[in-house]
């Protein structure tokens, strides 16, 4: 009997189980990276309260999308995906900022 190329080849469904399980890990790791970016975010949010410096720093945001897009072209990703990605983070990093800075430092002590 003729044996086909696609014979010795793993099974497309096990092939796919594998990838997907490659996705589930770098997944996790782009969550914690999100989460500990946000946690250091947000001690940047508390010293901004703590001393009046303004929350939207535009030119910080310019260096980071920038970073971001020159970052996406050495690695052959599209740079407005990667700046697409920066601009939602940012945003979301800007609105817990203005929650932490709404908030009074000795909130917790007052009845
Ligand atoms: C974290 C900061 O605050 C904001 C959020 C930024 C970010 O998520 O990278 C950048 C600029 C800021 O307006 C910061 O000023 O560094």
């Amino acid at each position: 009997m003729l044996r086909s190329v696609h014979d010795d080849e793993v099974d497309p469904s096990d092939r796919l189980a594998a990838l997907r399980g490659e996705l589930d890990r770098i997944d996790a790791g782009l969550r914690d990276a999100l989460r500990d970016r946000l946690r250091v975010c947000e001690e940047v949010g508390r010293l901004k309260r703590d001393h009046d410096i303004p929350v939207m720093q535009p030119a910080r945001v310019d260096q980071v999308t920038r970073g971001a897009r020159e970052y996406a072209e050495r690695n052959e990703l599209d740079p407005d995906y990667l700046e697409a990605v920066y601009r939602l983070i940012i945003a979301e990093t800007c609105r817990v900022e203005d929650l932490l800075v709404a908030e009074r430092p000795d909130d917790s002590t007052r009845s």
